[in-house]
This record gives C-alpha cells, sequence and structure tokens, in this order.
C-alpha cells in the first residue's frame, strides 16, 4: 500500500521554524515507528506572494485537495500590511480552508500539569482543564457577502457580513455533538441570540439537531461574550465548546491562555470524508506568524507539534503514536523544558525552538 501523503506549506515568520521541528518528527517516525510518510512541500502566504505574486498558487491548492493531510505552519507579516486585501498572505489560507471545505475546526485547550503554575490564571482554576473548541471555518463573517470598503456620502464605510445557513451550523453542531460523545458528552454552544439573528438561527438549528440525534449529550447555550468570561473565570465547566468562525478565532486565542501560552494550541480543520475514507484535513498551530520573534530562535515548536499528533489521530488512525508524542512533550514539560514564551517572571534558562525539538525527539526515543 502507498505510504499516506502530507503536504507541508511552513509560510511566514516563525512558521518555517517551528515546522522544521515537526519535520524531524514525522521522519522519526518513519525511521522508528515504520510509519512512512510521502513528504511534499510548497509556498504559501507571503513567501508565495513572494515567488508567485499571490498567496496560494492554483497548483498549490490543487496539491492540497490531492493529499492524505496538509501541515500549515503560519501565514502574514508587516511586510505584507499594505498588499491588496485579495492578496494579503491570510488570504490563501482562507481559500485552503474555504476550498477543501474545512468546516469544523477542533482546537483543544489542555492544560498540561507543568505548566499549571504559568497560567496567568491561579493554579486551581487551570489545572487538569481539557476542553474542546468547536470553531466553524468556512462561513460566518470572514466569508459572507457583501464585503468591502465603499464610499457613502463622502465617507468610507468598511462592510462584512455575518452570513450562515442552516445546512452550515448543522454540520458544524453534529462534528461537536459526535466529539461530545467521545469526551464528557457536555456540549455549551455559544453565539449572540440576544442581538444577531444569524444568533437566533444558530442556537434554533443546535437545538434542532439535538433533539433529533444527540438528545444524549447535555446541551447548554450562552451568548459569547459571557463564554469568554466564563473561560476565564471558572473553564473547567466546559466540555465541548461549538462557536462560529470570529467567536471560536477569539475564544481559542483566549483558551490559550488557560494553557500557559499561545505556542501551545494545536488544530485541527476537518472537512468531509474523501474516497479513501479520511477526513480532507489541514493541521495548523492556533498561532500566527509571530513577527516579534521572528529569526530568534526562540519560538515554541509545540503547538505545530501537537498539530502533527492531531493529523496522527484524526487522519492517519495512529492514536496510540499521538498518544505517545503527547506523552513525550508532557514529560519534557514535566522534566522542566521550557522555550521563551514559557518561563515565568523569575526567569532562568530558556531552550531554543531547535532544542525543544532535541528534547522531544530524545523523549520519544525513551519512549521505544
Ligand atoms: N493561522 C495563521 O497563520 C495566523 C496568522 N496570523 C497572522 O500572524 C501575524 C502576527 O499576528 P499576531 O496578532 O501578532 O499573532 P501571533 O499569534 O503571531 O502572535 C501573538 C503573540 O504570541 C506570541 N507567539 C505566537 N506564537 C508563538 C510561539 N509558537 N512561540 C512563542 N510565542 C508565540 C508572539 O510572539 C506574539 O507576541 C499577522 O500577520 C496575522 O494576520 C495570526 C493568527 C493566525
Ligand atoms: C486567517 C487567520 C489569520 C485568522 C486567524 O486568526 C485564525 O484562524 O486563527
Ligand atoms: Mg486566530
Amino acid at each position: 500500500m502507498a505510504n499516506p501523503s502530507l503536504l507541508i506549506l511552513a509560510g511566514d515568520g516563525i512558521g518555517p521554524e517551528v515546522m522544521d521541528q515537526v519535520k524531524r518528527i514525522v521522519g522519526w517516525f518513519g525511521d522508528k515507528r515504520d510509519l512512512t510518510f510521502d513528504v511534499s512541500e510548497d509556498l504559501v502566504g507571503g513567501a508565495a506572494y513572494d515567488k508567485h505574486g499571490v498567496p496560494l498558487a492554483d497548483e498549490t491548492m490543487a496539491k492540497a485537495q490531492e493529499v492524505d493531510a496538509v501541515l500549515l505552519g503560519a501565514v502574514g507579516g508587516p511586510k505584507y500590511d499594505d498588499l491588496d486585501f485579495s492578496l494579503k498572505p491570510e488570504r490563501g489560507l482562507l481559500r485552503l480552508r474555504k476550498e477543501m471545505d474545512l468546516f469544523a475546526n477542533l482546537r483543544p485547550a489542555q492544560c498540561f500539569d507543568a505548566l499549571a503554575d504559568f497560567s496567568s490564571l491561579k493554579k486551581d482554576i487551570v489545572s487538569g482543564l481539557d476542553i474542546m473548541i468547536v470553531r466553524e471555518l468556512t462561513s460566518g463573517v470572514y466569508f459572507g457577502e457583501p464585503r468591502g470598503i465603499h464610499i457613502e456620502d463622502n465617507m468610507r464605510v468598511g462592510v462584512n457580513t455575518q452570513r450562515y445557513t442552516e445546512a452550515e451550523i448543522e454540520r458544524a453542531a453534529r462534528a461537536a455533538f459526535d466529539l461530545a460523545r467521545k469526551r464528557n458528552n457536555k456540549v455549551c454552544s455559544m453565539e449572540k441570540a440576544n442581538v444577531m439573528e444569524s444568533g437566533i438561527l444558530w442556537r434554533d438549528v443546535v437545538n434542532e439537531v439535538h433533539q433529533a440525534d444527540y438528545a444524549d449529550v447535555e446541551l447548554s447555550h450562552m451568548y459569547a461574550d459571557n463564554g469568554a468570561m466564563q473561560l476565564v473565570r471558572a473553564p473547567k465547566q466546559f466540555d465541548v465548546i461549538l462557536t462560529d468562525n470570529l467567536f471560536g478565532d477569539i475564544l481559542s486565542d483566549c483558551a490559550a491562555m488557560l494553557t500557559g501560552s499561545l505556542g501551545m494550541l494545536p488544530s485541527a480543520s476537518l472537512g468531509l470524508p474523501m474516497a479513501n475514507g479520511r477526513p480532507k484535513a489541514m493541521y495548523e498551530p492556533v498561532h500566527g506568524s509571530a513577527p516579534d520573534i521572528t529569526g530568534q530562535g526562540k519560538a515554541n515548536p509545540i503547538a505545530c507539534i501537537l498539530s502533527f499528533a492531531m493529523a496522527l489521530r484524526y487522519s492517519f488512525d495512529e492514536g496510540a503514536e499521538a498518544d505517545r508524542l503527547e506523552a513525550a512533550i508532557e514529560k519534557v514539560l514535566a522534566d522542566g523544558a521550557r522555550t521563551a514564551d514559557l518561563m515565568g517572571p523569575e526567569g532562568g534558562t530558556s531552550l531554543s525552538t531547535t532544542e525543544m525539538g532535541d528534547v522531544i525527539l530524545a523523549a520519544l526515543d525513551d519512549s521505544l
């Protein structure tokens, strides 16, 4: 049988720095676990713009549609701030999500024991935290029409449209309920039904799907602003949080700080099953290209490495190998390995991006 295929799109800023460590880990699974991937690489974001004049070339898009999974680093940076909107690096990423129809974005926020002291919240509020945000990823205000900046009465007006169809809400809701059944069986759906019609529809459809097919799952609803507050006040009340594209983007960055750093949060973006039964899939850290630390060897590669662990679990049915990789990360953190973002105010010696890769590979060796 052919090896499973991966397309690596490292992108911009710290994207290539953290992805270098993922490549070493992908290689380790080939060498030591007989789990060999056919890996190809291409450009996305500013890197693609620099070479092709667009943030994602059509040939790259076509490759992404063909592989078993895409691993993406990050896109964007100040160099591209003044580009026309359609050429901005972020448009390349949005095109991948839209054209691969990756509607379910899974963003787990887990607090590793070793980092509980490091969170900006009190230890007892975050220790043992394990929540999953399911963010709708292909619709909502990031994609809705009309959009743009135009002139009205001699004044510039910026327009974006929040738009959801029933079908879009339903499939995201099903993804959340299915995941909840494998976890603690609770879903909290977040919108703003108090002020947005799309929020009223969201709540209605989630209730309908629940009553029809998932009555065994505990369902609650929360306005997203209260949800943000509750995430910081008492995050362990949640199991699965289901929410739209914009609220999910914001709430997941917020959840990142519960785990200690944005450099810790992975994600999986999943679509419909392909002919081989695997879902269309892209795996990427939640963080961006971090221009403030690019080129300094300071980036934490763990979010990107944990995203590959999600690929092992969700695309390749290698749950035990995903567990092995996550356990290796847990072990190095317990042993005190820290990149700069994980250093407390008391300071200490931090590891570089590559050194963090080294200790994770050593822990993987120890796991054999
Ligand atoms: N998925 C993606 O590719 C995303 C891209 N972006 C883009 O990234 C660029 C920078 O955006 P920002 O708002 O600054 O968000 P960011 O996530 O790049 O950085 C926010 C802060 O977190 C820190 N940080 C992020 N990842 C880290 C890591 N792995 N290790 C250590 N520290 C880390 C950064 O140094 C910075 O202080 C923008 O062009 C933005 O559009 C932003 C979010 C997601
Ligand atoms: C297109 C991305 C830059 C938006 C974002 O912040 C994210 O998806 O996390
Ligand atoms: Mg974001």
